[in-house]
């Protein structure tokens, strides 16, 4: 099957439905379609994700009954179908018709009747579904109902502004490897190859590209003059400082976009990039050998140093934890529906043994960086606020006016950046 609509139906089914990852299943059903459609396939897959629960509102009443069991791939196909007549250009009656003709490649022809009077309706009736939707907070802002509520709590003036960037296309920010060109030289070497691009204050080794590209359109890519990731993503090196000679724990490294800057930032490192999932792990190796920098890898759990730790204590560390991703949510929309309300308590309790555990690994004088990709408390000021509270020789160095013992770090929020937290200690001499 090479339908891009069929297969965006039964993408969004296996996310939603089957709790599958985005990022396992969308490449599986891009390398079915030809090259061209790929941006649509992914465009149409992103697009239901970000907007679900008004898609399900409309539905809800424009079926007589909702589809149930294998008839679920229809239901998203017509969210399909909806998504392009309220969010995108294509002409109206060729999104009805190429939607009803996905039916084909479904197996089921029989409901073409269904699918087109559905979408004909919603056509119809646009204005007044969209007016009922925003009387329902989940479908105005299109985030499940417990994210609403934690985000209205810890952000009291700021919550509708993150739904809203969490709602935007994420641009495309580089590192520039500072061993091969600084910042500026490499943004006037991207201007050279007509890519248009700027630096943004306050990020170091950043440029933020006014559209997306491939990235071997980018000078020196392959030989890593420059990676892709996000602004706020880039602050964890240059937080965390590395200095010549220094021994850095890396504690969980996949991909591997920080174990790579650390490395890019200062001479003879010895860096050990440890994660506890393989597959992900041999991504650090490939970062790492296009960028032509060393760390020994080591595949493990963070929490249990007796398993891998050899007793040699780190300069500094680096740990960049598991969490809800509640950061990157524009980047990931599938986030939203694969989460759940539980899975924060969790993660906050493995973020706390991570941390606990790994304290006893640096050296007297160290520094550890505590980073999340999250915007909840939860999972970061109020850990780090309870890790200080605990232990008397940890001492917190603030990173900003605002990073108190009260509300310990620095919580970026989605705007240009992706949201993201860190918070610096270091242990007493
Ligand atoms: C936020 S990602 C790290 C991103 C990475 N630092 C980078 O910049 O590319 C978190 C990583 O933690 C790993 N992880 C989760 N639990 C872990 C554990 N108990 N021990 C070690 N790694 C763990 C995951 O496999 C995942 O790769």
């Amino acid at each position: 099957m090479n339908n891009l609509r069929a297969l965006a139906a039964e993408v969004l089914y296996q996310v939603v439905d089957q709790g599958q990852s985005l990022n396992q299943v969308l490449p599986i059903a891009a390398s079915k379609v030809n090259p061209k459609e790929k941006a649509l396939l992914q465009q149409l897959c992103y697009g239901v994700l970000r907007y679900l629960p008004s898609l399900e509102h409309y539905c809800r009443e424009l079926l007589a009954k909702p589809l149930k069991g294998k008839q679920r791939v229809f239901q998203f196909l017509l969210y399909v179908g909806i998504y392009q007549l309220q969010h995108m250009r294509i002409p109206p009656h060729a999104a009805v018709a190429e939607t009803v003709n996905a039916l084909q490649a479904l197996n089921a022809p029989g409901l073409k009747g269904l699918v087109n009077a559905v979408l004909r309706n919603f056509q119809r009736r646009q204005d007044e579904l969209e007016q009922a939707a925003e009387q329902n907070e989940v479908c105005k802002y299109n985030h499940p109902g417990w994210f609403i509520k934690l985000i209205k709590s810890a952000y009291p003036k700021q919550w509708q502004q993150i739904l809203a960037a969490n709602q935007q296309q994420a641009p495309m920010w580089l590192r520039v490897n500072q061993q091969h060109h600084t910042t500026q030289q490499y943004l006037d070497k991207l201007n050279g190859a007509s890519i248009s691009a700027r630096l943004v204050d306050g990020f170091t080794d950043a440029i933020l590209l006014d559209s997306a590209c491939d990235v071997f359109s980018l000078p020196g890519f392959a030989d890593g003059a420059c990676s892709v990731q996000d602004g706020a993503a880039q602050m964890a090196a240059r937080l965390l400082d590395p200095q010549e000679g220094e021994r850095i724990l890396d504690a969980c490294a996949a991909p591997g976009g920080k174990t790579c800057h650390i490395l890019e930032l200062a001479n003879k490192l010895d860096v050990i990039a440890l994660d506890c999932d393989q597959s992900r792990l041999n991504r650090v190796q490939e970062n790492l050998d296009r960028i032509g920098l060393s760390a020994t890898l080591q595949c493990a759990d963070a929490s249990t140093p007796d398993t891998w730790w050899d007793k040699q204590l780190f300069d500094k560390i680096l740990l960049d934890v598991p969490c809800s991703a509640t950061g990157v949510i524009r980047r990931h929309p599938d986030i939203k529906w694969l989460r759940r309300a539980a899975d924060i308590e969790q993660l906050a309790t493995l973020q706390a043994s991570i941390l606990e555990t790994n304290w006893s690994l640096l050296k007297p004088g160290g520094t550890l960086i505590y980073a999340t990709c999250s915007v909840l408390p939860q999972e970061n000021s109020d850990q780090v606020k309870e890790f200080l509270a605990k232990h008397q020789d940890a001492v917190h160095q603030p990173l900003h006016d605002n990073d108190t013992l009260a509300q310990p770090g620095w919580q970026f929020l989605p705007e240009l950046n992706d949201g993201f937290y860190y918070a610096k200690i270091t242990k007493k001499l």
